[in-house]
């Protein structure tokens, strides 16, 4: 019985699980945590890497290994392969002028959108690499090479071959800004039109293509293991519960995303829905908040709870929280592009200021945010007749339960797991295998949650969205 491994290296932790290829049971798993902030020495996760897999009990048994990450990430190397700085993150809002210039450049969204499928916000490697030209000079004149977080753990995994040996896969290169999922090309046009040259970008594999092999020498006591292309973590996670063609997803992690599986690639001018690519060869459109699971951390912190009794005061407040709303952009957004935005609280009266009140308010701001998204969705022609949801925010009991009454659709919960390391690990079992279909692991005892829609709840955070502060220059 074959084994295979897959890794979700995330904003917040990295996980790996080990589980047989043929029926996909769990074998081991482990987890290391990764530091905060939206900047990060890509050492760290190597490190998070390495600590993962010795909690995960190795990889000498494991045929093949594949790496799912955190999307966008611009992580610059030299000739030598020598990372050049800190990689900026996905959530790293600096770059919103690049963005914006960028844009403006191309005379709008439309260009961007037909030319990548996506309008850069300031999540895009693409705006990402203008901010670097514009505001380290000496670092951008020394890139050699640009990658994305996944890249460059399997190239890693794989001994850091030479720059040559740099591969991706669809999902997460349709994340740059500068390739393109509706005719599978890089665009290396837009990639100098940002960084002022060109330079080397990962190979893109296909589906269960294989991005070469791991080097004992890399992981301790590690097999010579097949690696296989990764993915963008909301690829994997839809890969990993066994999404299929118009299966609408909501993903409550670091980022809140909201996205489906088509069959054909979106072009959204509005720059609202990003069209990005799947892991088998479909497409992948999808809305991203900045503010999801962290708005709960931040609630529970708050009001000295952990996120259990946080939770049970949520549900113990009344739908639409009294009229107390909580708008949640605490690290600025990116759905509506509002970088510099800071959260707010509208509503309160000595009714509202109670603990279970917030509570309600934090939960239901976080998931109007994301209902929003569920329209956009809507409106590039997905379906939301149910919801799966998943994500570490998904392991709240008041999630679950007020996200049917705000979606207004059913919300199908698997049972609590690590999604995008599983999608990750079925990638490696794909080409493990080498079978024409990845085999078929369907996560046992989903739980349905269904409410009467409560329309109240929108209408009053639509009132309240609007309203908010720019952080200050120190914030
Ligand atoms: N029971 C819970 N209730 C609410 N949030 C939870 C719960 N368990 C975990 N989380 C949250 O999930 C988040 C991590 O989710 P995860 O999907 O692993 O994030 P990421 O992939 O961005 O690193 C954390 O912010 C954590 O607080
Ligand atoms: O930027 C996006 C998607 O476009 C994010 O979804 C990142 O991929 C980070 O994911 P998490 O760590 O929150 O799962």
């Amino acid at each position: 019985m074959p084994l295979v491994a897959g890794v979700d290296s995330s904003t917040q932790s990295c996980k790996v699980v080990v589980r047989d290829a043929e029926t996909g049971t769990l074998v081991r798993e482990g987890r290391a945590p990764h530091p905060d902030g939206t900047e990060v020495d890509p050492e760290a996760w190597w490190s998070a890497l390495q600590t993962a897999i010795e909690a995960a009990g190795g990889l000498a048994d494991v045929a093949a290994v594949s790496v799912a990450g955190q999307q966008h990430g611009m992580v610059c190397l030299d000739d030598a392969g020598q990372v050049i700085r800190p990689a900026l993150l996905w959530n790293d809002t600096r770059s919103a002028d690049a963005a914006a210039e960028l844009v403006a450049e191309a005379g709008g969204g439309r260009f961007w959108a037909d030319a990548v499928g996506s309008v850069p916000v300031a999540s895009f490697t693409v705006t990402k690499l203008r901010w670097l030209a514009r505001h380290e000079p000496a670092n951008a004149e020394r890139v050699a090479a640009v990658c994305l977080p996944h890249d460059w753990l399997t190239w890693r995994l794989a001994g850091a071959p030479g720059l040559e040996a740099l591969r991706t896969d669809r999902s997460d290169a349709s994340g740059t800004g500068y390739w393109s999922p509706a005719t599978g090309e890089y665009r290396p046009d837009l990639l100098e039109r940002a960084l002022g040259r060109e330079v080397r970008v990962p190979t893109v594999l296909g589906p269960a293509e294989s991005a070469g092999h791991l080097d004992p020498a890399a992981v301790s006591g590690a097999a010579p293991a097949l690696l296989a292309p990764g993915a963008g973590d909301n690829a994997a996670a839809g890969f990993g519960v066994g999404a299929g063609s118009g299966d609408v997803l909501v993903s409550i992690g670091t980022s809140g995303t909201v996205f489906s599986i088509a069959e054909t690639p979106a072009a959204d001018a509005s720059g609202t829905v990003a069209g990005f690519a799947d892991v088998t060869g479909r497409f992948l459109p999808l809305v991203a908040t900045l503010n999801a699971a962290r708005v709960l951390d931040a609630a529970a912190g708050m009001l000295r709870v952990g996120l259990d009794e946080l939770a049970d005061l949520a549900l113990s407040a009344p739908p639409g929280a009294d009229g107390l709303v909580l708008v949640p952009y605490l690290e600025g957004e990116r759905t509506p592009n509002r970088p510099l935005a800071t959260g707010a609280v509208h509503g309160l009266t000595l009714r509202t200021s109670t603990p279970a009140h917030l509570a309600r308010a934090a939960v239901e701001g976080m998931l109007c945010a994301l209902a929003d998204g569920l329209d956009a969705l809507a409106a590039q022609g997905a379906q939301p007749r149910r919801v799966l949801l998943v994500g570490g925010g998904a392991r709240s009991a008041a999630v679950r339960r007020i996200a049917a009454q705000v979606f207004g659709c059913p919300v199908v919960v698997p049972p609590p797991g690590e999604y995008v390391a599983d999608g990750a690990a079925r990638q490696a079992a794909w080409l493990a295998l080498g079978t024409t279909e990845a085999p078929s692991w369907t996560p046992a005892g989903t739980r349905e949650y269904a409410a009467e829609p409560v329309p109240a709840i929108r209408e009053r955070y639509a009132q309240a969205r609007d309203h908010h502060l720019d952080r200050l220059a120190q914030g």
